[in-house]
C-alpha cells in the first residue's frame, strides 16, 4: 500500500471542507473529532462522519479516509467509537490522540475487519513511555482487529505539555521529533512529521518555509507529514518523493553493486563514495519510497 506522505486534517463537522477533500490529492484524509472541532460540535462530527461513510460518499477517492477519535482520556472517545465503527462501512485507519500510556491503547475494539491505527505521540509522558506503547500495540494487533501502522508527532500538543513555545525550526523539541523516528523504525512503524505553524505571511502561503521543514523531515527518516491546509499537499508529497536524480543515483548504485559482488569485491567506489552493504540497503530503500509513493 502507499505510504501516507500528506495527511489532510479536516473537521468532522464541516461539510463544506469535507466536499472539498473530495476533489484534492491527500494521500490520507483526516476526518477530525479531535482538536478541529469545537467542544460544543463533537455530536455534529461524529454523526457526520458516519453519515459520510454510510453513504459511500469517499468511495471513488484514492486517498484513504481515516477518522482521528478524541483522546481515551477526554470522556468522547467511547461514543466516538461507538458512532464512528458502528456501521457497516468502518474506516479503513483510526488515528489515537495523545496515547501516553500502553493502557491507553489496552482496549478492544469489536468487529472483524482489521483497521490500522495510527498514534499520536503528544506529551512528555507518551515520550518517555514511547517504546512500551508500541511493544503494547504490536503485542494487541495478534488478537484484536487493530494493525498499527504509524506514529504522528503531535508537536502543538507537546509544546503545551512542555510549557514551551515553538520556534519555527523546532530546536526545543528536536530530541522527541528524533526519538519518535527511531522507535517508529524500530517497530515498523511509518513516521509523520509536525505541521508547520506558519500558514502565511500577509495573507501569501509560506510554502518555502514548508519546503524547508519537509526536507529537514525527510532526511530525519520522516515519510510523511501533517498538513492542515490544500495548498499544502502537492508541497509535501514532493518533498517526500525522492528526485530523479537521487532515484538514478541509486539504480546505478544497485547495478554497480551486482556487478562488483560477481568480480568478488565487497567494497568499492562509486561516484565518489566507497560502497558497500549498508549503502546497498540505502539505496534499496530509496527505490522502495519510490514504489510505495506510487499510487495505483
Ligand atoms: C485553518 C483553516 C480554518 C482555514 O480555513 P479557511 O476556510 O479560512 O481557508 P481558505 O484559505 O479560505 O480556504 C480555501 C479553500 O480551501 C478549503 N479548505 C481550507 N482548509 C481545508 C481543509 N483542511 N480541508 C479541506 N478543505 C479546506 C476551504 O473550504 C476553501 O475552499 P472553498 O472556497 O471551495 O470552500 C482551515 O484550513 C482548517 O480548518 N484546517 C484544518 C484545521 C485543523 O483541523 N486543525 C487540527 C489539526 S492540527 C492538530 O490537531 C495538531 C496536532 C497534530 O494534534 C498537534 O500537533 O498536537
Ligand atoms: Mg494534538
Amino acid at each position: 500500500c502507499s505510504s501516507r506522505r500528506a495527511i489532510l486534517y479536516v473537521p468532522g463537522d464541516d461539510i463544506r471542507k469535507l466536499n472539498k477533500a473530495l476533489s484534492l490529492d491527500a494521500d490520507c484524509i483526516v476526518m477530525d473529532c479531535e482538536d478541529g472541532v469545537a467542544t460544543n460540535r463533537k455530536e455534529e462530527a461524529r454523526v457526520t462522519i458516519r453519515q459520510w461513510l454510510d453513504e459511500g460518499r469517499a468511495s471513488n477517492s484514492t486517498s484513504e479516509w481515516s477518522v482521528r477519535v478524541n483522546s481515551v482520556e477526554s470522556d468522547l472517545c467511547k461514543e466516538d467509537l461507538q458512532t464512528v465503527l458502528g456501521g457497516a462501512n468502518k474506516p479503513p485507519t483510526l488515528l489515537l490522540p495523545k496515547v501516553e500510556s500502553k493502557e491507553h491503547i489496552q482496549w478492544h475494539m469489536g468487529g472483524c475487519q482489521k483497521i490500522n491505527l495510527i498514534m499520536y505521540i503528544e506529551s512528555a509522558r507518551a515520550v518517555v513511555n514511547l517504546p512500551d506503547i508500541c511493544r503494547t500495540a504490536e503485542q494487541l494487533s495478534s488478537t484484536a482487529p487493530l494493525k498499527p501502522a504509524a506514529l504522528v508527532f503531535g508537536s502543538d500538543d507537546l509544546c503545551a505539555n512542555l510549557g514551551v513555545t515553538r520556534s519555527d525550526n523546532g530546536t526545543e523539541i528536536l530530541y522527541a521529533r528524533q526519538k519518535l523516528v527511531l522507535v517508529a523504525k524500530a517497530f515498523h512503524l511509518q513516521a509523520i512529521d509536525m505541521r508547520v505553524q506558519v500558514l502565511c505571511f500577509d495573507n501569501i502561503p509560506d510554502l518555502d518555509g514548508l519546503q524547508r521543514q519537509c526536507e529537514a523531515g525527510a532526511r530525519m527518516g520522516y515519510t510523511g507529514k501533517q498538513v492542515i491546509h490544500p495548498v499544502q499537499i502537492p508541497i509535501v508529497q514532493q518533498a517526500f518523493m525522492p528526485t530523479a536524480a537521487i532515484v538514478e543515483w541509486a539504480e546505478g548504485l544497485i547495478a554497480a553493486f551486482q556487478e562488483h559482488q560477481k568480480l568478488g569485491k565487497g567494497a568499492f567506489v562509486y561516484k565518489g563514495s566507497m560502497i558497500d552493504m549498508p549503502l546497498l540497503r540505502q539505496a534499496e530503500n530509496i527505490i522502495k519510497l519510490v514504489s510505495s509513493n506510487t499510487k495505483v
